[in-house]
Order: structure tokens, then sequence, then C-alpha cells
């Protein structure tokens, strides 16, 4: 079976966050069923610079005013089909915005121009070779599904896999004219969202299947509180809806043979990856104390409750703990950090940025990782914390309470648990759950069993691919999707 799949990120080439993990380890997890994926992404810098074999399939003389060439070629063991647009793609920075930050203007055009060429493959631009199934990831990607679907082509299932309701692509409806699409696809059915045009409420209306990181989540998006606007489409959707968790990639995160990591180790010798919290601590100009590290690889944004840590990080601090802090996001957020910082510098280590290498350092050296996300719809960081043998404390929301066993008695008792969930997602929850990993972390027995469940925890694709690939196939075999949900 051959899929292509349209995303706007895709790991080690081009990321911002958990989208181009899954873009870029799942295709690999697939071919075990069988399934051989084409991933299609836009021609950034850095996904040029590593393309080997390239080939130019086609060009375009004014792709929505700009000149640009579909390549094809490999790259970090990745099949792949490129939109090089320097005019769009060839730009310094993040993905999405300047460097200040700054949303780019023509964002709608960058997408819809990339969406469009997706269609276009899936309708067989390349001589010899068309999709079974077309697979769009979030908003960037998810006009593909529009455009083909208002080209008439239904020969080709369309899956749309949402990974944050929270990322719509909006703009204001005078685009529209210019997108190329017929009128009719202005209207309910279609792009138009709340007098606007929404790229992933259009790619949500064209799609057969849509798939969202857990099934938590699918539940939540049918709700106002977490469908944010789109909870309608999703209800009047709800036939085609499922949540399949996502996976990680073994062999990026292992601490066995990572290579950003000093001291390899693993469930069998689980003692060497002690003197990885010592050279974290170093890093970070911090003592080695015999307290707690809490650490936190995230987004610094509401989404992600990085405000409520801001706002109880003095529980660690007055326990003996230490807080280690990785990210970039909010400038208020940035600043309370720093602050914490500057009030703490014996227990509090913070670094402003996005970092690969010092990411996987973090979860190989901190003692427990905090994700206490206000939503979400899957989350990474804690899966490869436990990989890493760093017990994730997390909100009770989307697919952390789905992956994440929580260190209640009946679950201690049985030697499941595998770290801690609280709820209710605010300043005194917050608050309770690192008391509560204050008092687990002194019982060394009980820590060591939590931080040992975890690391034998299977955070690997094998179920979740097995749950795409039944997809594809259901929508490739329409009766056998009828007689499944009979
Ligand atoms: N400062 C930093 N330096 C280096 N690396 C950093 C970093 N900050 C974050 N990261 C990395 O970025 C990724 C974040 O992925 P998540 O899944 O946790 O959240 P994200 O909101 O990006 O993803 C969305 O899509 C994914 C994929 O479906 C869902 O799991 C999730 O719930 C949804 O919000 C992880 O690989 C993490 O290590």
């Amino acid at each position: 079976m051959q899929i292509l799949s349209v995303t706007a990120e895709i790991f080690p080439l081009a990321k911002t966050g958990g989208l181009a993990d899954v873009a870029g380890s799942l295709p690999k997890a697939l071919q075990a069923h069988g399934i051989h994926t084409r991933s299609f992404v836009p021609g950034y810098p850095g996904v040029v610079r590593a393309l080997s074999e390239a080939s130019a399939i086609t060009e375009f003389d004014n792709l929505f005013g700009e000149r640009a060439t579909l390549l094809a070629g490999r790259a970090q063991g990745l099949d792949l089909f490129v939109l090089d647009a320097p005019g769009f793609y060839n730009r310094q920075g993040p993905l999405y915005t300047d460097t200040h930050g700054r949303e780019y203007a023509d964002n709608w055009k960058r997408f819809a121009a990339f969406s469009l060429v997706g269609s276009q493959i899936a309708r067989g631009l390349v001589t010899n070779w068309r999709p079974d199934v077309i697979h769009a990831h979030d908003w960037h990607a998810a006009m593909s599904l529009l455009y083909l679907k208002y080209a008439g082509d239904d020969s080709v299932p369309r899956v749309l896999t949402v990974h944050n309701l929270a990322f719509q692509g909006q703009f204001p409806a005078y685009y529209f004219p210019e997108l190329g699409l017929p009128a009719e696809a202005y209207s309910i059915d279609g792009v138009e969202y709340y007098g606007d045009i929404g790229f992933l409420k259009g790619g949500l209306q064209a799609a057969d299947a849509i798939t969202v990181v857990s099934p938590t989540y699918a539940r939540e998006v049918m709700s106002p509180a977490f469908g944010m606007g789109l909870e309608g489409v999703m209800n009047e959707r709800h036939v085609d809806v499922v949540g399949i968790v996502n996976g990680i990639d073994l062999e990026v995160w292992d601490p066995s043979s990572d290579p950003y990591i000093e001291h390899h180790y693993s469930t069998r010798v689980p003692l060497r990856r002690l003197p990885n919290r010592q050279v974290l601590l170093r890093q970070f100009g911090l003592p080695n104390t015999c307290g707690p590290v809490f650490a936190s690889v995230n987004r610094l944004t509401w989404q992600k409750g990085m405000d409520l840590l801001a706002a109880t990080a003095d529980e660690i601090v007055r326990n003996g703990g230490t807080l280690i802090v990785h990210g970039q996001g909010d400038e208020a957020l940035e600043a309370a950090f720093m602050d914490l910082m500057r009030r703490y510098p014996q227990n509090v280590g913070v670094s402003i940025g996005y970092d690969e290498r010092l990411a996987h350092r973090i979860h190989a050296g901190a003692d427990a990782m905090l994700v206490p996300s206000r939503f979400e719809p899957c989350g990474l960081t804690q899966l490869y914390a436990l990989r890493y043998g760093c017990v994730p404390i997390v909100s009770r929301t989307g697919g952390l309470s789905e992956t994440i066993i929580d260190a209640n008695d009946a679950a201690l008792h049985a030697h499941v648990a595998t770290g801690i969930q609280f709820t209710p997602i605010d300043k005194q929850g917050l608050r309770l759950a690192l008391r509560r990993a204050l008092r687990l972390y002194r019982l060394r027995r009980v820590w060591e069993g939590l931080r040992r469940q975890g690391m034998k925890t299977d955070c690997s694709w094998h179920r979740s691919a097995a749950r795409y690939a039944e997809l594809y196939s259901e929508l490739l075999n329409p009766d056998m999707r009828l007689v499944r949900s009979a």
C-alpha cells in the first residue's frame, strides 16, 4: 500500500514540535505492515540541503505568484516529495514566524500552495506513482483534502490527523477568491468558518476519516471546552473521528545508545543513569543536592500550563528540590522563569531556547518531568520521560491521562504505576502533585519502582501503527468498515 503523507514538519529535517516527531516516525513504523509512505513537505532550506538523489518532477511558473519546483528524493531514511518554492519557504528563523515571532502575513498562501500541490500529487502529478491513501496532518496540509474533494476526485481516500485543534489556520474571507476553489467551497460544508476561511475546518469537512492523537482527546473535542470552535463540526463528523495514541521512535530516544547523552543506561543497568544527573546539574551550574530534580522541556505557553509551574515553583525550592526549565514561547513566561532563576540561583536553572540535544540530556538526568498542560491531545514529552526513567508528573487531560498510570495505592500495590497524575488543573492541583512527588521521592524504593515501571512501558508505535494500517485498509475496503461498526 502506498501512502502520501502531507506534512509541514518532519523530524529530523524541520521541527517546531510534536507534529514533526510523529510525521517522521510513523512512516518507519508502517513499513512493518507493508505500507510505504512518501512524505510531501515544504522546501525549507534545511530540507532542500538534506536531499540526496533529488530529481525535479515538474515546475510551476506561477504557483500563487511564485516559481516552484516539485522535487523527489531521500533524506535521513525518508522518501520525500519537496515543494521547492524559495519565495515561500527559503526564510530564516522558525517555520511559521519571522525571527521576532510574528506570524508570516502570507502563511495562508504558503500553505494553500503546498496543499494544492499535495492534492495534485494524489491525483497523479508524478508519473508512475499514485498513493492509495492521502494522509494530511494539521491545518497546513488540511486543504490538500479540500482541493482534492473539489477537483471531483474521490478515488483516493482522505485522512486528516489533528495534532492540536488550537492551531486552525483561520484567515480573512477576502483571500477566498485567490484560493482557486469553486464558489460553493465557501460554505458550511467547505472552508467557510465563522465568516472567515478556516483551513483546518475545510480539511475536516473534506476528510473521509479524521484521527486525533488519543481516544480521550477524541471525546474531549466534542465539547466547547476543548473543541475550540470546531466542536460542532466534530460532533457532526463523530462517526468518522477516531483517537489513536502516538508512539515514539525508539531509535531516536534510546538511553542505551543516545549520542546526546554522556552515560548510557537501560532497565538492565539503571544505576548507570545517575551520572547524567550530575552532568545536567553541572551544566546548569546547580549544586548536587539529595532532593529531586524536576524538569520541564516545553513550549512556554498557557496550553502547557507553564504559568501554573512558574506560580508553584516555590514549593519545589522550599522543599529542597531543584527545577530545570528548558523552553521558549510567551515573553512574559520566559521573563517569569528568568526571574525565578535570579531569585533562587541555587535551586532553579533556566535555558530559554530550543535545543534537541539539551532536551535529551534533561530527560536522561532529571528525576521527574513536569507536564501540567491545560489540554494535551497526546503529548510526547511524558513518553520520552518514561523511556528515560524520568518520572512524569502530568495533568489529567487528553493523552496524558491515557499514557501515565497514576501512583495511587492500588497501582503502587500492583506495581503498575508509572507517574503522577493531578486534577484539577490549577495552581493548587499542581502544588499538591509536587508535594506527592516530594513524598514519594523520599521513599526510595517506591520511586525506583515508578522509574523502573516507566522504563518498561511500551511507548513504541507497535500498536498505534497497526491502528493506522487498519484504518487505511478500511477506507480502501468500505465493506470491511460497515462490518466493523455494525
Ligand atoms: N525547548 C525545547 N527544546 C527541544 N525540544 C523541545 C523543546 N520544547 C519542546 N520540545 C520538543 O517538542 C516536542 C513537543 O511535542 P509534544 O507532543 O509534547 O507537544 P506539541 O504541542 O508540540 O505537539 C502537538 O502534537 C503532538 C503530536 O501529535 C501531540 O502529542 C501534542 O499533544 C500536540 O499538542 C517534543 O519532541 C519535545 O521534546
